[in-house]
């Protein structure tokens, strides 16, 4: 099989070794350090693809705009995206089959909650904000700096905020559902290790197994059985637009699930678990990257709040009757400092993953066979000094400056302008791009931005040493250390 991979992708240069047994050096380096090894390759081979090998399979890289763009256009059927799930996430077995069959989720994330952000925001933003009492401020005493775990705190204070417009009140507090919810992850990211060890005839049941032993869905269905029944009871008495109906994610759910299977309860619980698993370690993820720069470089606490005062006035947004929506939109310093952040820290070395499945040829004349994964590399594109000036550096204000230079010469059309924004996927690759692009980045930015004000209008926050913590990289996933605490002191 090795043979067979080399021999249909020999046209094809290699970043590290190329051979069939020294490319298991290449791999082996690629697990340790994936970020350098994208890079180099980057480096050496931009504008065309080039192959990386891994344990199991080569992967190819497209870099450059033209074959980037030949990567977000290219019709689901010719490179896929499902298909590459399959492949790389075990996802039949880890997240479900019926999840990548009926899809429907997507539609309701990218229309749905999209369109209902402005109504939800307000009971997003009174759970943030208890969340963070409950977890945060009860903890402070006036005047010390009190040390806080960032990532297992703020994963709680995200599942909250989330779940409010997810599932509401009680649930979105309680400790069972929130646990399941992130625990979640975890599931889908060593089941992805177990069942890629069985051949494809036993996959299945060694996913049957896998569910069963975490036993995930099955708690989660105990925790928002009840739930889904008395709806559905309100439904059968008063119709499908009974009066006080939530609108949250699982009504909208509900109402969009394609009839059958979909509809009963244990299906309803395994989109839920999906959504939460495609939503609270992302945004936690990012926000805890953006809190490690802005307590390692205190400078910005004040350029932010500054903004911040400005656009929002004097109140400290302890509460939802704060908030004006429309006015968070105007703080571009903080919507910059979030999109350097992820510029430089993201989910990972590598994004926009496709199985090509028909023999598909690039811009530049490439040939990829059918069978082979091709993906982006974000930390190597997103580090190119033809695409981002000192590309190196943490410079939060580089995005907010570029949108305000614009304004002053006059030369501020939309289009431009909408670039520079932290949802926008124009040379940037943390939210994926074409017809798969991220549709939760917009819920998902109002959630960064409203926490960090939140956290910037109400604490101050340093670091112990003062250094940034390093980030964890688990083969081509990054993640923000799990072990470093910031310090919080009450502004009040
Ligand atoms: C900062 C937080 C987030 C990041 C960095 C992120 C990143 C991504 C990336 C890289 C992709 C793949 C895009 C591609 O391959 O082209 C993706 C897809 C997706 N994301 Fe997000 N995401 C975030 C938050 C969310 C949230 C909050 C939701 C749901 C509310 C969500 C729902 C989805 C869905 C449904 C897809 C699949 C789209 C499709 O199949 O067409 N994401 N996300």
């Amino acid at each position: 099989q090795a043979l067979r991979r080399h021999i249909s992708l020999r046209h094809i240069p290699a970043a590290g070794h190329g051979g069939i047994f020294s490319s298991y050096i290449t791999s082996l380096r690629f697990t340790i350090n994936a970020e350098s090894v994208l890079y180099d390759g980057y480096k050496k081979y931009k504008g065309r693809i080039f192959k990386v090998a891994q344990m199991d399979r080569w992967i190819a890289f497209a870099s450059g705009d033209a074959l980037l763009e030949n990567l977000r256009t290219a019709p689901e059927h010719v490179l896929s995206m499902e298909a590459a799930m399959v492949d790389l996430l075990q996802s039949d077995y880890t997240l479900g089959e019926e999840i990548r069959r009926d899809a429907y989720h997507v539609g309701v994330i990218r229309h749905i909650l999209s369109k209902n952000l402005a109504v939800i925001l307000p009971e997003i933003l009174d759970e943030m904000v208890s969340a963070t009492d409950d977890l945060i401020r009860t903890n402070l005493s006036k005047d010390i700096w009190v040390p806080i775990r960032a990532t297992e705190t703020f994963s709680k204070i995200v599942c909250r905020a989330t779940n409010r417009a997810f599932i509401g009140l009680p649930l979105c507090r309680d400790e069972e559902y929130c646990s399941v919810n992130l625990q979640f992850t975890n599931h889908v990211v060593f089941g992805t290790v177990f069942t890629g060890m069985f051949p494809s005839f036993l996959k299945p049941v060694a996913g049957q197994i896998w569910s069963k032993v975490y036993g995930l869905q099955e708690r989660l269905l105990r925790t928002i059985r009840p739930i889904i029944s008395e709806r559905r009871h309100h439904i059968q008495e008063y119709g499908p637009s009974y009066p006080d109906k939530p609108n949250d994610m699982l009504s909208w759910l509900m109402d969009a699930a394609t009839p059958g299977h979909c509809q009963t309860d244990e299906s309803l619980a395994v989109r839920m678990l999906n959504v939460n698993f495609l939503a609270l370690h992302t945004t936690s993820s990012t926000f805890v990257h953006a809190l490690y720069h802005l307590a390692s470089k205190p400078t910005y606490i004040n350029i932010l709040r500054e903004e911040l005062i400005d656009n929002l006035g004097p109140n400290r947004l302890r509460s939802a009757n704060d908030w004006v929506s429309d006015k968070l939109e105007k703080c571009w310093k903080l919507d910059s400092f979030f999109k350097e952040s992820q510029r430089l820290n993201g989910m990972g070395a590598m994004s926009l993953p496709r199985k090509v499945m028909v023999p598909f040829t690039f811009s530049d004349g490439t040939v990829l066979p059918p069978g082979i994964i091709v993906a982006a590399a974000p930390t190597a594109t997103h580090r190119d000094e033809s695409l981002y000036n000192n590309a190196a550096e943490f410079d939060g204000l580089r995005f907010s400056k570029t949108r305000e230079n614009l304004v002053m010469q006059g030369k501020s059309d939309k289009i431009e302008e909408e670039r520079l924004r932290l949802t926008s996927t124009h040379n940037y690759l943390s939210f994926g791009g074409g017809r798969h692009a991220c549709p939760g980045r917009f819920f998902a930015s109002t959630i960064l931005k409203s926490m960090m004000a939140h956290v910037i209008l109400n604490y101050d926050v340093k670091l112990e040493s003062g250094q940034r913590p390093a980030d964890e990289w688990y083969g081509p996933m990054c993640m923000p250390s799990r072990k470093a605490k910031v310090l919080f002191k009450a502004l009040e």
